[in-house]
């Protein structure tokens, strides 16, 4: 198993490595919406899930990766009354209609009090 570490993404802010790859299955840790340049997370659940989902791209660039080699997504959302407003951001890193597996939750808390959080599991070339 290969673990991820990318200087480009925000330092872990625990005991985890930002992704584990096995037999070219890529599975992140969950991202949450830490602007890597400043070490701080924007404001809004909007600014938050942009910054989660570029953390995952970057991530995923870091092994070669796309978006569009995500085969599942999970969402943890601090309230899911952001729901649509988390699915209007997360649409648009996304071809039209090529979306990958998904499960959206909402969890209470999370981390350093983050609106939200998102994990990944990716394989190349699907
Ligand atoms: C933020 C995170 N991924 C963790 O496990 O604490």
């Amino acid at each position: 198993m290969k673990r991820i570490i990318s200087e480009e993404l925000p330092a872990a802010v625990g005991p985890y490595v930002h992704g584990s790859m096995i037999n070219g299955i890529l599975f992140s840790s969950g991202q949450l919406p830490i602007d890597p340049k400043t070490g701080k997370m924007p404001e809004g659940i909007e600014a938050q899930a942009k910054q989660s989902l570029e953390n995952c791209r970057v991530l995923l660039a870091h092994e070669d990766m796309e978006m569009k080699d995500i085969v599942k997504t999970n969402i943890f959302m601090d309230d899911v009354s952001d729901f649509a407003k988390v699915n209007d951001i997360y649409a648009a890193y996304f071809e039209d209609g090529e979306y990958p597996a998904r499960t959206a939750y909402e969890v209470g808390n999370l981390p350093l009090g983050a609106l939200i959080e998102i994990e990944v599991i990716a394989s190349k070339g699907n």
